[in-house]
């Protein structure tokens, strides 16, 4: 897509009791954008309003300069190329792989021409299992195939409510990665639904925050994890995203380059991307004025400090900028903050004793 696609508009759509009403937004359609709220807080009745799936839709949206919506006129779904992807995959039981895709190509408009099949099922994998009964595919594989089927009608917009909720952790590990894939290389842009905090440290460019049927905001990634109150932390407190370069294993270790800094990873998983994001709780980062050097843990970051943020039981949450410009959280207790002097501009190295690849 050369001119990033973008949604705009204000929509309401009311089921029973529940009323979605948008807000105005502008939702620029960057790589993947996560839908992230509470169960009820209307993610999969906003992207039923956007697709065009719900005809008590009202309001006005735009898809770039295309009016989808105005008052109760709406685009119909076929005409707005949208691919979907749900939980269920939603596969006719009684037809092989090969089958349930032709079946989908055979149904397209007469002005869409479908995408090249063989490409399309190598690329999810399926290339294979083409004669298999889909009765016989595991939850991933029949995933893969639904992708495959909203890949075939070449939509400007892929929509996937929750895809991975019904799979087990291996499966959705994969799935991860092939979302990933697909969104790069045929360049899609994505709406996608969860409220797994993982998912989304793992797959948003930005996210749109949805409570009790409101767009409350739309913020990228990394400005969702700057803010203190964050709903994508949990009990476990603060976490940053950061994001490296993979470089051959060594000692053992799996080296990311984070501009002078070097990130150590224990996790030996083969990476096929030039970029990967690794997830580090607050409470996993300690702080230390001169770098230690005799110390089991093995990474030790530049940085300064930019925030003190005062948080229940005596603790204190600092923001620092690493060398590279990607921020951190550490926490610390109130006594260390003091002892150590910690203050806004300080140089100081960060400590991280643990870190993981996001999932
Ligand atoms: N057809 C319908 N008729 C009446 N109420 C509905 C209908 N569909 C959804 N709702 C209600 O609308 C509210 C929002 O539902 P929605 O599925 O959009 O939430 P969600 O954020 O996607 O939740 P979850 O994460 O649990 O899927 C819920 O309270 C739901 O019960």
């Amino acid at each position: 897509m050369d001119k990033m696609a973008s949604l705009r508009g204000n929509l309401q759509l009311t089921l029973g009791d529940f009323v979605l009403d948008s807000n105005e937004f502008a939702l620029p359609l960057d790589g993947i954008t996560v839908i992230f709220g509470r169960s009820g807080s209307g993610k999969s009745t906003l992207l039923r309003a956007l697709s065009g799936l719900d005809k008590r839709t009202r309001g006005t949206l735009y898809f770039a300069d295309t009016l989808w919506q105005s008052g109760k006129q709406a685009l119909p779904p076929q005409n707005r190329h949208i691919g979907f992807v749900f939980q269920d995959a939603a596969l006719f039981p009684h037809m092989s792989v090969r089958q349930n895709l032709l079946y989908a190509v055979k149904r397209l408009p007469s002005h869409i021409q479908a995408a090249d099949f063989d490409e399309i099922v190598s690329r999810v994998g399926m290339a294979d299992k083409l004669d298999r009964s889909v009765n016989f595919l595991s939850g991933g594989e029949k995933q893969r195939v639904a992708i495959a089927r909203a890949l075939l009608a070449r939509p400007q917009l892929l929509c996937m409510d929750e895809p991975l909720s019904a799979l087990d952790w291996r499966a959705k590990a994969e799935m991860l990665s092939l979302i990933e894939e697909i969104v790069e290389a045929y360049q899609i842009p994505v709406l996608y639904i969860t409220h797994s905090p993982a998912e989304v440290e793992r797959l948003a460019n930005q996210i749109v925050f949805m409570a009790g049927g409101h767009i409350e905001r739309i913020e990228s990634l990394q400005q969702a994890l700057s803010r203190v109150d964050s709903p994508l932390f949990d009990d476990e407190g603060a976490v940053s995203v950061l994001q490296g370069k993979p470089l051959a294993i060594s000692q053992g270790l799996r080296p990311l380059l984070m501009g002078d800094n070097t990130l150590w990873l224990a996790d030996l998983s083969d990476l096929k991307k030039s970029q990967v994001r690794v997830r580090v709780l607050a409470k996993d980062v300690s702080l230390a004025l001169s770098d230690p050097e005799q110390l089991s843990i093995i990474n030790h970051l530049s940085a300064e400090v930019l925030e003190l943020i005062a948080k229940p039981n005596h603790r204190i949450l600092v923001r620092l900028a690493l060398q590279d410009g990607q921020k951190l959280f550490a926490e610390i207790t109130e006594h260390s903050a003091q002892r150590l002097n910690i203050r806004v501009g300080l140089p100081l190295f960060a400590l991280i004793k643990s870190v993981a690849l996001a999932e």
